[in-house]
């Protein structure tokens, strides 16, 4: 069954394209990695899929429709249920997620009551403390009871992840959840959402500029570049046998050797700053394989086998 469905979406800045042409669904079940290097428009993306754009930004194209509903046309009330119960999204800074001068128990009851999960304080307290402990709160209780300040980074991120979880959304989004944490609560979190998102058949977006990340996590990885996208497959086959020069160059950015990460060549130049409307490939000045149609037509996103590439050598 088809949960999500975004096409042809453009969202646009003054000074910038933010995201340009993309479509793409999602299955339920369905774990996808959205990755591309810093500013390629990532988090644009996952923000308009709750219906947010930051900003002075503007949706100038194309639909996202959840459930066959578009998401630009829904009430206020509905667009207040489909964030929380419909799309869950867990944000990369845990402690900015909550508000200092209440205490964590407040702020979790007040969201568990205002989306109709429980009618009372004290059963928003029971199934919180039941939520806490499934993601490996020590002493829940006392947890409930603290401020914001007392948590450490991995223990607001568990929090706000229990809190998602408890709203039981059919999509969980997760915008780079790791990046504030050390590496050893990184590994829990990520081995945490996997297995909630797995034991309840929820579909996930994990979005990252670190492809590794993504390995043994996601089914399915669509990769991004100046606003659009570059690359859409199954994770094995794009890890494995990469499309798009820009995926081959983020690969050999990165290479295991006996586990750890060592980097290798990294792409020629930098990511555009500022995404114009150009008859062009966006990636043609950094490629190693241009030829001559990618400086004069933007390339259509081709179906191969199954996989999509926005690539004129196909
Ligand atoms: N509030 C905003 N005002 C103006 N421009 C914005 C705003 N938010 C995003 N942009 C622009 O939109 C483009 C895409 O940004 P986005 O944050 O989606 O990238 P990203 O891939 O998520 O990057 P990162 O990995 O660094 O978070 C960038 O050029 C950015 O400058």
């Amino acid at each position: 069954m088809c949960l999500l469905k975004v096409s042809n979406l453009k969202v646009v800045y003054p000074q910038t394209i933010a995201v340009r042409d993309v479509s793409f669904s999602l299955k339920k079940g369905e774990k996808l990695g959205l990755v591309g290097e810093s500013g390629c428009g990532k988090s644009v993306l996952s923000l308009s899929l709750l219906n947010i754009i930051l900003g002075n930004g503007k949706v100038v194209n194309g639909k996202i429709e959840f459930k066959g509903n578009n998401i630009f046309h829904l009430s206020k009330e509905r667009l207040r249920q489909l964030r929380g119960r419909g799309l869950g999204y867990v944000f990369q800074e845990p402690q900015s997620a909550f508000d200092p001068v209440f205490t964590v128990g407040n702020q979790v009851a007040e969201t568990l009551i205002s989306h109709g999960i429980v009618k009372s304080k004290k059963e928003a307290k029971q199934l919180a403390v039941k939520y806490f402990d499934l993601v490996k709160i020590e002493n829940p209780e006392f947890v409930y009871n603290s401020y914001p300040f007392q948590l450490s980074g991995g223990m607001a991120q568990r929090i706000y992840i229990a809190l998602i979880l408890m709203l039981n959304p059919e999509i969980v989004i997760a915008d780079e959840p790791t990046t504030a944490l050390d590496v050893i609560t990184q590994k829990e979190i990520l081995k945490l959402i996997k297995n909630i998102v797995e034991e309840n058949n929820l579909s996930l977006i994990f979005i990252t500029h670190n492809l590794l990340l993504l390995k043994n996590l996601v089914d399915r990885i669509i990769v991004m570049y100046a606003g659009t996208i570059m690359e859409d497959g199954d994770f094995n086959s794009v890890f494995n046998n990469p499309l798009h020069p820009y995926t081959e160059g983020l690969l050999k950015s990165i290479t295991i050797n006996k586990g750890k990460k060592q980097y290798l060549d990294t792409i020629p130049g930098n990511v555009p700053h500022r995404v114009v409307e150009e008859d062009k490939c966006p990636f043609a000045d950094r490629c190693l394989k241009k030829v001559g149609i990618c400086t004069k037509r933007y390339p259509e996103l081709k179906e191969i086998e199954g996989r999509k590439v926005r690539c004129h050598l196909y």
